[in-house]
């Protein structure tokens, strides 16, 4: 079986007090709650480690540095997100792919240096507008799957994240069937390269304009293994019945 996973990602937002919607989710989840991960801000991560200790949620990272230290200035390594207690970072965000120019071979390097800290890699992927509305999805997400994904990958240190990028924050989301073909076919590519012990096993996410009410549709896809939320996570009260939908599917 699959973990499930339902992970924020908090992008920048959030300050010191918005820590306490840690707690407050955590009175909301379910008994039969999945994995639960938060992303918040780097500067809240060691206070957010804190504050989820009695919780078992977990915290993680929004992006780390290729190397472990040294002159980059501004920049984070992933053994300092290790350092906070965070179990692990995202990398390949499409909004750093876009804003900072990130390639297949950065990310690459990205979720290799997460590994070496010990973190899990969050390894985004997912096509634009205007790939999508010419079809070319299933060939951009094959060639980010080659290209973003290390050797190296096992069943527990990467979690992959689809959010086509035209769903991010724009409340359009795919079909069930648009969902079930992008996942059917990555579970089927990393099938091919890593083997299907590692393939089957690596938990298959879907970012875009999850919320409440379309959640338990996009559940419903075999390899959908979780979510990966933006604008719904930054309350308890938005993120908890999409933890909900995930318990129940
Ligand atoms: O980019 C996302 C999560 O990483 C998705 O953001 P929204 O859920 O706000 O569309």
């Amino acid at each position: 079986m699959r973990r499930k996973l339902a992970a924020g990602n908090w992008k920048m937002n959030g300050t010191a007090a918005s820590l306490a919607e840690l707690e407050a989710l955590k009175a909301l989840m379910p008994e039969n709650a999945p994995d639960v991960l938060i992303c918040p801000p780097a500067p809240l991560l060691f206070r957010a480690n804190e504050a989820a200790r009695a919780t078992g949620i977990q915290i993680g990272a929004q992006d780390c540095h290729a190397q472990n230290s040294g002159a980059f200035t501004g920049d984070i390594s992933a053994a300092m997100i290790a350092d906070t207690g965070a179990s692990h970072v995202i990398v390949g965000h499409s909004e750093r792919r876009e804003a900072y120019e990130e390639h297949d071979s950065d990310v690459r390097k990205k979720a290799k240096a997460a590994w070496a800290a010990g973190l899990t890699a969050v390894i985004c992927i997912g096509e634009s507008a205007d790939n999508h509305s010419a079809n070319n999805t299933l060939d951009i997400i094959a060639g980010q799957l080659a290209g973003s994904l290390p050797d190296g990958m096992t069943a527990t240190n990467t979690v992959i994240a689809y959010e086509p990028i035209w769903a991010i924050g724009t409340g359009k989301v795919p079909t069930l069937e648009q969902i079930v073909e992008v996942h059917d076919f990555i579970r089927g590519k990393i099938i091919s390269r890593f083997g299907a012990e590692i393939g089957d096993m690596i938990p298959l996410l879907y970012g875009g304009s999850v919320k409440p009410d379309n959640a338990a549709m996009i559940f419903k896809a075999e390899n959908v293994d979780g979510a990966l939320v933006g604008g719904a996570s930054l309350k308890a009260a938005d993120f908890a019945p999409i933890i909900s939908a995930l318990a129940d599917s």
